[in-house]
């Protein structure tokens, strides 16, 4: 590895350099959960629609029939429940143990937004106390016969979301950026920070990639042309979709109908995830 320091105990990545065993981070499950497959979603940095396409696979896996689950990781910024209409608070059992809400087709829902006293209250944690909560939400909370969980992850490439990818045992991720990241270099760097740490990346969203104009149906490119191709082509990953701005997603993940709405942009993705 370029970036190595030679200490091995601080550092995850199996290579070749590697002189000490690979410490084990990852978080038992509750004694009654299981979860057969489990998918990080990951940008490189926030705001690019990190929680719209999590929302979106998860609906796409429930129509599929799959018991689905979304384990909200992004802690200081959970907007999972407010795209799904939920409100509730979340229970626990006699044990302590998180019970997840349900959404009203049955997806099974962790997030912070559920335990806060006011949802508009700020989670303002340092980044160990952020990454400890993700990793209660994986092994404190029951997860019942899960076919496919889907994890909203922290945004950025930096402390927490490496935590989470060692304690939470993420069978692949799928990263989502907009046109301008994939100019740069954010994309890239997610996508090493997996690789380093051994999860295969089952591919690229790309979203905002363009607007269709209602008058005449142009597609008009409003970040500039996009890149996605040529990454994927670099990495040897598949790209999974693009996803124009479309008022409609807005609508419905502001009024909390994402699950009405016809998932015309990853319909066919889950068939290649699961
Ligand atoms: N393709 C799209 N078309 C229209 N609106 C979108 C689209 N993608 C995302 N949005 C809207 O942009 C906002 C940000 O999206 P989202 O919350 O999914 O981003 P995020 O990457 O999860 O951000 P953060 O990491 O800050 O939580 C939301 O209001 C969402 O409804």
């Amino acid at each position: 590895m370029s970036d190595c320091n030679h200490d091995c105990g601080s550092c995850s990545a199996n290579c070749g350099s590697r002189t000490q065993e690979q410490t084990n981070f990852l978080e038992p499950l509750y004694r009654e959960s299981s979860v057969k497959k489990v998918i990080g979603i990951v940008s490189g940095k926030g705001g690019v629609g990190k929680s719209m396409t999590t929302s979106l696979l998860a609906v796409a896996a429930m129509r599929k029939g799959l018991h689905t689950a979304i384990l909200d990781g992004d802690v200081t910024g959970p907007s999972i429940p407010q795209a799904f209409g939920l409100h509730e608070r979340l229970l626990g059992n006699a044990e302590g143990i998180i019970m997840p809400a349900l959404t009203n087709f049955g997806i099974e829902v962790v997030s912070l937004n559920l335990m806060l006293e006011e949802e508009t209250q700020p989670v303002i944690w340092r980044g160990p106390v952020v990454s400890d909560v993700v990793k209660q939400f994986w092994g404190k909370a029951l997860w019942k016969d899960i076919d496919v969980m889907f994890v909203d992850m922290p945004p950025g490439t930096g402390e927490v979301p490496l935590t989470v990818f060692q304690s939470v045992p993420l069978d692949g991720i799928v990263v989502v950026a907009t046109p301008q990241e994939l100019v740069g270099m954010i994309v890239e760097k997610a996508v090493n920070m997996a690789k380093m740490m051994n999860i295969p990346v089952l591919g690229l969203i790309e979203n905002m990639s363009y607007i269709k104009c209602p008058d005449c149906g142009k597609e008009i490119r409003v970040f500039g042309d996009s890149h996605i191709d040529e990454i994927a082509e670099k990495y040897q990953v598949p790209v999974l979709g693009k996803l124009p701005i479309d008022p409609k997603l807005t609508e419905a993940c502001d009024n909390g109908l994402i699950e009405n709405l016809e998932n015309i942009y990853l319909d066919g993705v889950i068939d290649l995830l699961v």
